[in-house]
């Protein structure tokens, strides 16, 4: 038997179609780390899409260390990824909690960074992320779950644009598993 299922090369070709069809842009982009960019990636009009979160969440909880017990992203683009990812996984019957950090720390109310379950320490945290570029983004997550005693040694992305951001994510020692990179859509 191979690593993964066959529902997952079958979804994982579904998804690809998705990302071609709905995602995909050529034309000039100025990028989250301030690099710019002939092309983009918005995985908005895929993971806020029914069918589209469906095979996300598949895969991940496929691609998904089995020993984690909670699913984290940095808002906004890993919100609905998180969310799908935890519904997905209380269907099959696994317990996956959900953690939404914040860019911004609320100044009122419970001033909180990291939304969700207070989670015990120590408890092994995968960050989820549409697209890594520099991993900046990523990054900024792991450090906040790390500085709230979380354990991360996974990040699972949809896409890897290959500009540094796995060589990035090594020196925090976390790897960087993705179900595509940009090759896929040159
Ligand atoms: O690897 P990096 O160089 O950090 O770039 C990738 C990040 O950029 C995008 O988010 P963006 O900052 O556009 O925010 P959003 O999710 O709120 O749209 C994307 O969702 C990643 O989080
Ligand atoms: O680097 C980024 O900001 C970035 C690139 C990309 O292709 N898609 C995206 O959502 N962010």
């Amino acid at each position: 038997m191979g690593k993964f299922s066959d529902k997952y090369y079958l979804n994982k070709a579904k998804l690809l179609k998705q990302l071609i069809e709905k995602s995909y842009k050529k034309g000039n982009f100025t990028l989250s780390s301030g690099k710019k960019s002939s092309h983009y990636l918005n995985c908005k009009p895929v993971s806020l899409n029914g069918e589209g979160l469906n095979l996300i969440s598949d895969l991940f909880l496929e691609l998904k260390d089995s020993r984690s017990k909670a699913v984290a992203g940095l808002t906004l683009g890993a919100d609905p990824i998180v969310s799908g990812l935890i519904v997905k996984a209380a269907s099959q019957g696994l317990g996956l909690n959900g953690l939404i950090i914040r860019k911004e720390i609320k100044q009122y109310g419970t001033k909180a960074g990291i939304e969700g379950p207070n989670l015990e320490e120590g408890t092994l945290v995968t960050v989820l992320e549409d697209v890594v570029t520099t991993a900046g983004s990523v990054i900024k997550a792991i450090k906040k779950l790390r500085e709230n005693n979380y354990v991360v040694e996974e990040v699972l992305s949809i896409v890897d644009r290959q500009e540094g951001g796995l060589e990035a994510l090594e020196d925090e020692n976390v790897k960087l598993k993705s179900l595509f990179t940009i090759k896929d859509f040159l």
